[in-house]
């Protein structure tokens, strides 16, 4: 005989269930943990390739403070190409980055799988373009910069000590800045907290675009701060410099810590078809920028 169960409780049914959420517990620690494997894969610049390493060495030997004043000073007279987004996406794509461990594909590839994993996760449309223009800065390199040296890689400040946190900073003791007198100071030409707004940072792709966008498009300033300072690692993401930073940078360090993700782990995310999204960002670009920029 069975007697009516009232407690609402199926003794086999409960016990099937619940073996059931452990299973999909056990399910998501593994996936977990299978995500972080492949995070910490990224940016191995101690095991990195020949390329890599000599590239860092060069960059590091020549980003110095003389440099980087002939560089902001000649940004500001001369207009390289005039253009459109999508072309100029089009027209990057012959170069192949020798600074990045993580990835060999091409660069219109690299600003679609930034901008599709932003849209993926459902972040605003400034965002979205923000991530699919955030290297355009690496046309410089087109226009006939010295080397990759000064366009891509990552960023750090001059003027001031060369920070231990700067990948294969072992190299800086070829930069004759390294032995400045004031250079080589932890605040260098700088004073205690006068925010990075006021800090030279070693020039390449953000900078150059920064300056370019903050003229010749609607990007809210947290887009133009994914841009100036996505390549900033030494900053966003090892937490240098804090003797130079104030403020005012809060809010830039939320927006470029929000934008990394995207701008590095969809370096392994699948293929693009960049006729197929053409539109979508097409429709975009014309709500964010000039038909044509001046580059
Ligand atoms: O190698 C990469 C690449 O050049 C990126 O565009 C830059 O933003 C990164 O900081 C750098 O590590
Ligand atoms: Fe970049
Ligand atoms: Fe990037």
């Amino acid at each position: 005989m069975q007697l009516p169960d009232n407690s609402g409780f199926d003794a086999t049914s409960d016990a099937v269930d619940e073996v059931n959420i452990l299973k999909g517990k056990l399910w998501d620690q593994a996936a977990s943990l299978d995500a972080e494997k492949d995070k910490s894969k990224f940016r191995q610049y101690d095991d990195a390739c020949e390329r890599v390493k000599s590239f860092y060495k060069e960059q590091h030997e020549k980003q110095t403070m003389e440099f980087n004043i002939k560089m902001r000073v000649n940004m500001r007279k001369t207009v390289r190409a005039r253009m459109g987004v999508w072309e100029a996406m089009e027209l990057l794509n012959t170069l192949v980055d020798e600074s990045d461990p993580d990835t060999q594909l091409t660069q219109i590839e690299h600003l679609l799988q930034t901008a599709e994993a932003i849209r993926r996760d459902g972040k605003p449309e400034w965002m979205q373009v923000t991530g699919l223009v955030h290297d355009l800065g690496k046309l410089l390199h087109i226009f006939g910069s010295e080397g990759q040296w000064d366009v891509v890689g990552d960023t750090f400040v001059v003027g001031c000590a060369f920070s231990e946190k700067i990948v294969l900073h072992e190299s800086f003791v070829g930069n004759p800045d390294s032995k400045d007198a004031v250079y080589s100071t932890p605040y260098g030409i700088y004073q205690p907290h006068c925010g990075l707004e006021n800090v030279m940072l070693s020039w390449g792709h953000d900078e150059y675009l920064y300056h370019i966008l903050k003229e010749q498009s609607t990007l809210p300033e947290e887009g133009l701060a994914m841009i100036r300072y996505h390549s900033f690692y030494p900053w966003h993401r090892e937490g240098a410099y804090t003797h130079l930073t104030n403020a005012d940078d809060e809010k830039a360090l939320a927006a470029v810590r929000a934008f990394n993700p995207y701008d590095l782990y969809s370096k392994s995310d699948a293929p693009v078809d960049a006729a197929a999204l053409k539109p979508y960002y097409e429709r975009l670009i014309k709500r964010y920028f000039n038909d044509v920029i001046e580059w």
